[in-house]
Formats: C-alpha cells, sequence, structure tokens
C-alpha cells in the first residue's frame, strides 16, 4: 500500500484511494446523469422558478436620501418588542412613502418577510446595530472614507500589485467572509489553505481528518504510474461530489458521457463559464491556420479553410500570455514552481472554430501555446471536418484531447483572472471608489447604481488578501507577480464603452440586433441573445429614471458631480476610455455599464463555476507536464501523457480548484436577485404622491414586468438550443444576482 497523499490516506489497489463506495441502495439512488440536460416542462420550470408574487417578495432597497442611522435608531427602535426582536409593530396612520414612518414600514416588511441569513442584518439595521444601509454623508466625508489605493505604483516605484481599489473599507460596507460566503464551505477552504486547524481552533470538534475526509468527496488522489486512467477519473466523480448549492444542484459536466467531445468543447464558448471572449477571426489568423496546415501537412483543412466563408470562422486567442505577464521571449517556456509543490505549466492556446449555418460551433484547430508565429507554434487539426463527422473516435483521440485541454488552461486564467476577477470585481469596484469620491449619495446617478454595489468591497480585499496570492498562484502556471501583470494587463486593455454589450458583440463579430441574433445560426449562443436583452431592459429602466432629473442634454453637461465623475473615472480610477458624457444617452449608457458589470455580466462569468471547473478534468488550471514541444510529440501521445498532465495526483490543487468554484458558484438568494431588486424598487415607491416619484414607480414597475418577461424569453432560448445541450439558465433575473456578491 502506498500512501497517497500527506494527510494519511492509504490507496488501494491499483493505486485508488480507499475512498467509500456509496451502498448501492445509495448509488440506485443517484439521478441519472443525464437529468442535467433535460429542461423541465414549462410548466415544472416556471413553478420552480417564478418569484413569488411581489407582495410576498421584495426586501426593500433604500433610499440612502432619506436614510441616517442615528436617526433610525431614535425613531425606529421604540417600534420593536424588546422581549422579541424578531416582532416588528407596524406603524398605524397614513404611510407616506419617503418619510421616517414610510421607511419604518419598509424596514419592519423586510424584518418580517426575509427568511434568509438576510434576516438578522435587516433588523440590525433597524436597530442601528450592524448597519448595511449606507449612513448619509456629506461628499466632504466621502471623499474621506473613499481613498484610492496607489496604482499603477508603490511609492517606492516598484508595480503596484493590483488596479486603483479602495484603501479602507467604511464600516458600513465591511462584512466578514463569514457573512459572504457559507460558513462551513468557508472553513473546509481554510483547512485546506492551513489557514486554521480544526481540532486547535475547535471547529465543532471536528479534526482536520474529518474535514479533509469530506473534502475527499472533490478529491481523486491517485496515481498515474500505477495504472489510474481518466475513466477512474469519471466513475469517482459519478458517486462523489459536493452538495448540491449551484444552478445545477450539484451536477457538473463531468457526468456527461461525452464531456471530452468536440461538441462540448465547442458549446463552452457560446454556453461555459466564459461565454464572453469569442471573437471573429481576423485575416491574419485565418492566414496563420492555413500555413499552419500546410505546415502539418493537413490537406483537407487547407483547402477547407480556402473555400471556408471568413465570416464563419471565430478564434479563442490566447496568443497574448507572454506579454501579458512581462515576458519578452516569445518562445519562453511559461513555467511555475508553487512553494512546496511540483511545477505547473501555464500556455496562451489559440482555438480556431467554425460556425456553421444551422448553429453549431465546431472546433477546426488549436494552436497548444502560441510562441510568436505560426512557424514556432504547434499547431493540431481536428480529424473531424464537421460537426456531423462520426464521434466515436473522438474518446481515444488523444493528441486532440491534449490540445483541447491546453485551450481550457488558457481559458481558465483568462476566465478567472482576467475576465471575471478584473473586468468584472475590480473594474466595478474602481467605478464604485470614484462614485464615492464625486457623486453625492443624493444625487440620482449614486441612487441608481448603489443598490448595485452590495458586498463587493468587501469580497474584493478578499481576493486581493487570499485568493489570488493563496490560491489562484497556486494553480496556475505563472509566478504570483505574473498574476499581478496578468491583472493589470487585463485593466489596462480595457475598453469601457467598446464592452458596451451591442458595441461587444459587434466588435466580437455577432449581431447586436435581437433581430439580427435570431438568425438560427445563433441559436446555441443563448449569453448573446439575454445579454442583450438585459442591456436594452436596463437601459430603458435607467433612462426613464435619469430623464426625471436630467431632462436635456445641456442638463448633464452642466451637472458638476457627473463632470467630476467622469474626470474621476477615467484618471484615478485609471479608466481612460470611460467616455465623455455631455448628452442623456452617454449617461444612461454609461450608468447602465456599471449595472450591467455588476449584475448580469458578472452572473454569468461567476455562478457556472461549480458546473465546469469542479470535475477538475475538464478544465484545469494548469498544466502538470510541460507541452509537446513539436507537433509530432504531441501525435505520439496516449492516455498516459494526457493524465501526467492534469492534476490527478496533486491533492491539494485538485481540492483548491474544486472547492473555490463551488464556494462560489451558491445560488443567490432570491431577494438579492436582479428580479426582486426591481419588485422592491416598485414596493418602495408604492406610497410616492408627487408626479416625479409616480413616473419612479412605472419605471420600476415596467422593470419588473419586462424583467419578468425576460424569464420566459430565456427559457425559450434555452430550450431553442440543439437537442442534448446543457440549459442556459444563468441569466434568469431571477438568478442573477443584483450585485457581485460571490
Ligand atoms: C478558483 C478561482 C476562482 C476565481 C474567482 C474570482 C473572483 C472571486 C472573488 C473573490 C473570492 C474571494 C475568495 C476568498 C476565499 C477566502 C478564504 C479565506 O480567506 O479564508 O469571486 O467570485
Ligand atoms: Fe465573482
Amino acid at each position: 500500500m502506498q500512501s497517497v497523499t500527506q494527510h494519511g490516506a492509504a490507496s488501494g489497489a491499483a493505486g485508488r484511494p480507499n475512498l467509500p463506495t456509496p451502498p448501492p441502495h445509495v448509488a440506485a439512488a443517484l439521478p441519472d446523469p443525464h437529468t442535467i440536460l433535460k429542461h423541465p416542462s414549462e410548466e415544472e420550470y416556471f413553478s420552480q422558478i417564478a418569484p413569488e408574487a411581489v407582495e410576498h417578495a421584495p426586501l426593500p432597497s433604500f433610499d440612502p436620501g432619506v436614510f441616517n442611522n442615528e436617526l433610525l435608531k431614535l425613531r425606529l427602535y421604540p417600534t420593536l418588542d424588546p422581549k422579541d426582536p424578531t416582532k416588528v409593530k407596524e406603524p398605524e396612520g397614513n404611510i407616506v412613502e419617503g418619510t421616517y414612518m414610510g421607511t419604518q414600514l419598509a424596514l419592519a416588511e423586510a424584518a418580517r418577510r426575509t427568511h434568509t441569513r438576510f434576516r438578522y442584518a435587516s433588523l440590525f439595521d433597524v436597530l442601528g446595530v450592524e448597519p448595511s444601509l449606507p449612513r448619509l454623508m456629506s461628499l466632504e466625508e466621502q471623499r474621506k472614507l473613499y481613498q484610492y489605493s496607489a496604482y499603477p505604483k508603490n511609492a517606492d516605484g516598484t508595480p503596484a500589485p493590483y488596479p486603483p481599489h479602495l484603501e479602507h473599507i467604511p464600516s458600513d460596507q465591511d462584512y466578514s467572509l463569514f457573512a459572504i460566503f457559507n460558513k462551513i464551505g468557508l472553513i473546509e477552504t481554510q483547512v485546506i489553505l492551513q489557514k486554521i486547524t480544526p481540532d486547535e481552533d475547535g471547529f465543532r470538534g471536528r479534526t482536520k481528518e474529518w474535514i479533509l475526509e469530506k473534502l475527499r468527496a472533490v478529491a481523486y488522489g491517485g496515481e498515474p504510474e500505477k495504472g489510474i486512467n481518466i475513466q477512474d477519473v469519471v466513475d469517482y466523480n459519478r458517486h462523489h461530489r459536493k452538495c448540491g448549492t449551484d444552478l445545477a444542484r450539484g451536477g457538473n459536466i463531468g457526468l456527461l458521457d461525452d464531456w471530452y467531445s468536440d461538441r462540448r468543447f465547442a458549446d463552452q464558448q457560446f454556453t461555459g463559464t466564459n461565454p464572453t471572449t469569442i471573437t471573429r477571426a481576423s485575416p491574419s489568423w485565418i492566414a496563420g491556420f492555413k500555413k499552419a496546415a500546410e505546415i502539418g501537412g493537413y490537406g483537407k483543412w487547407v483547402s477547407a479553410l480556402s473555400k471556408a466563408d471568413p465570416a464563419s470562422l471565430f478564434v479563442q486567442d490566447g496568443s497574448y500570455l507572454r506579454k501579458a505577464i512581462g515576458v519578452s521571449d516569445p518562445e519562453a517556456v511559461v513555467q511555475y514552481k508553487p512553494p512546496g509543490a511540483d511545477d505547473n505549466w501555464a500556455v496562451g492556446a489559440v482555438s480556431l472554430f467554425q460556425l456553421h449555418e444551422d448553429g453549431k460551433l465546431h472546433p477546426i484547430a488549436i494552436c497548444i501555446d502560441y510562441k510568436g508565429s505560426m512557424e514556432k507554434s504547434v499547431t493540431i487539426f481536428n480529424r473531424r471536418m464537421a460537426p456531423s463527422d462520426p464521434s466515436n473516435g473522438e474518446k481515444e483521440d488523444w493528441p486532440w484531447r491534449c490540445a483541447k485541454t491546453s485551450a481550457q488552461v488558457t481559458d481558465w486564467m483568462r476566465h478567472e483572472l482576467a475576465v471575471h476577477l478584473t473586468l468584472s470585481h475590480f473594474v466595478e469596484e474602481a467605478i464604485i471608489v470614484a462614485t464615492n469620491r464625486t457623486i453625492p449619495m443624493t444625487h440620482a446617478v449614486y441612487k441608481i447604481l448603489s443598490p448595485h454595489w452590495y458586498k463587493t468591497l468587501s469580497l474584493n480585499a478578499g481576493a486581493r488578501v487570499t485568493l489570488i496570492p493563496q490560491i489562484i498562484s497556486d494553480l496556475v502556471g505563472i509566478s504570483l507577480d505574473q498574476c499581478y501583470s496578468y491583472i493589470r494587463h487585463a485593466y489596462d486593455t480595457y475598453d469601457f464603452v467598446k464592452s458596451y454589450v451591442p458595441n461587444d458583440l459587434d466588435r466580437r463579430g455577432f449581431p447586436n440586433t435581437p433581430e439580427g441574433l435570431e438568425h438560427p445560426r445563433y441559436k446555441n449562443y443563448p449569453y448573446a441573445k439575454n445579454i442583450l436583452a438585459l442591456w436594452c431592459t436596463l437601459r430603458t429602466y435607467v433612462k426613464s429614471k435619469l430623464l426625471l432629473s436630467f431632462p436635456t442634454d445641456a442638463s448633464v453637461a452642466a451637472d458638476k458631480p457627473i463632470q467630476d465623475w467622469v474626470r474621476e473615472v477615467k484618471t484615478a480610477a485609471s479608466i481612460p476610455s470611460f467616455p465623455e458624457i455631455k448628452t442623456i444617452d452617454q449617461l444612461v449608457d454609461a450608468v447602465t455599464m456599471c449595472i450591467h458589470i455588476a449584475s448580469p455580466f458578472h452572473s454569468a462569468v461567476n455562478y457556472l463555476q461549480n458546473f465546469y471547473q469542479a470535475f477538475v478534468v475538464a478544465k484545469p488550471p494548469s498544466l502538470c507536464r510541460p507541452p509537446p514541444r513539436t507537433l509530432e510529440q504531441l501525435r505520439a501521445y496516449k492516455e498516459p501523457d494526457l493524465v501526467a498532465a492534469l492534476p490527478i495526483n496533486r491533492q491539494r490543487q485538485w481540492l483548491l480548484a474544486a472547492q473555490v468554484p463551488w464556494l462560489l458558484s451558491f445560488r443567490v438568494e432570491a431577494d438579492r436577485s436582479l428580479l426582486n431588486y426591481a419588485a422592491s424598487q416598485w414596493n418602495v415607491y408604492k406610497y410616492k404622491t408627487s408626479p416625479a416619484e409616480q413616473a419612479v414607480r412605472e419605471a420600476s414597475r415596467k422593470l419588473y414586468g419586462d424583467l419578468q418577461a425576460l424569464q420566459k424569453k430565456f427559457f425559450y432560448n434555452s430550450a431553442a438550443m440543439d437537442k442534448g445541450s446543457i440549459p442556459y439558465m444563468v441569466l434568469d433575473p431571477g438568478f442573477t444576482a443584483v450585485s457581485i456578491l460571490i
């Protein structure tokens, strides 16, 4: 018997760890893995996800222009039953929203109706003990509290690790990580990180071994030399997964028999964790791949590429890796050895796809690690020329599977470090700080944006302190300094205006109108349809609200806070592509974008992490072996070569790579969804009487109605994909979080 891990689990026959297999009656009761592909019927679906009626759902959102905690304490404390803080007396008389009595009603409602973990937070709000309501501050006070960290250089001239961010979190925005994440999940993560030792720190009397034993439910500690193959990992995954707290209720891609196939690989470019970067191939990429086909002797592909409509060719272009991490030699091997662990390799793969007229996306070729030219890089072409080609050889096509793994490694880093963390979490934080430094809390722009900042500042601080230096840098094939550089590169090359949804679709070569996306060619790209529909809906809402305060372009151009905001975001927040704002439409676009980043965009790239990443072999964060240096080497690859490149026998790495996506994929609580936000806005203005207030109520009512209509539309968009596609419901407004809160 050989020891598998430093934690003492012994391996069994053929190097398998001695982990409990479920008893037959449990195994028999496990759902058919293919249920994850099944759409519920329309009725089933809407009965599960349709929000409760507005009367039962909303948690009022708060208007900072009205609130002041000191006053709340005085006014509201006496209404509570001192013996039972869960009882909140409802005020009597005619309640007018916008008054303290109206506020009181809203808070009482919140406390009474919130049956989630926020229940006590709401009560604390009422008591003023642990306020999550923004305290009404003057702009001067805001500026004192919201200070930027140094960027781009530290005082000593060295590059600052992160984009501009908040120096100190104000107390009313300060959430402990235990108030953000599932508590047990967080403790498990800390055990893996060895931040706590449970037997010493008294985690309910459990030992470290106990927790690690639980965690092995997601880890496969095997030794490839002893004959472990990928099917063993697949079998293990069927019965050892963490509990279902995400949208897919614990399912993951490894449950599908064809998880490694061309079809699933292609589908992920449109509906996976990163559906945001697939882009029409430029003439130079098309020429480069033709050249590679010639070099590799792929005659059929040389001729197919010459005949292909260039508009049907798309790339996932990770070729910028070395530039982004500050390595000037384009041929340098990118490799990093975390302290106390084995080496990891990073690659900058470029994948070429063809989008067929019937909507099927097909992978054509993969340059496994771009080294400055196609001649110097290894590029392999798919044996299957079209999606309809027989798929029975796919499982054993090890060279091609290795290439797809390289593409997944490239996208793991790009998705997590660039798209998710930087272009969502960090860009939004820079906006939050800039807004607080320039726009008073009573201003229309502040009021419309601030509900979308819930928990973000504390969460991002956790990402800077722990996630990147202690988790990501141990998983990827680049050093911590290179991670910083990669993040800064994503930030510095970000174009705010070009990332507006219609502009983004257009620059990536997709139609940017709902009608254009109706073409059957785009039937498998529901992300594009849904994100555009949400953009249009949010924009309509933002415009109707902002028009109340800014009826003319001149009023926008003359507004000092808005002009200060623009300057601050461009300079102190280092987003020079933030637009000049002189017209109402420019203002509406910029504000819509700030909401888009915090809500739909982040939800799309956050909440599918467990499904696509917890089965680590499907999308590993790095390679555990150097990538092949020649096409001949790659063509000779067999299963053991792929196994050796995967973190199958690296328990800590596997644990972290599976655990963290699970921790970050918890479904949003119903009262923090975008849909509920709309309902609560509508509710808050229920008692408002002035024409302007009624107009806000009407805008919120429309937003709620529009979002409900989108729920249906998104269901049909998902159902319209090819048979057997993984349902795409992550942007359902009932599942979309109002802010970056995880
Ligand atoms: C596995 C890679 C995940 C990348 C996630 C990117 C963004 C993430 C931001 C913050 C998460 C913070 C996690 C902190 C874990 C802290 C453990 C501890 O300190 O005890 O959001 O989704
Ligand atoms: Fe996130």
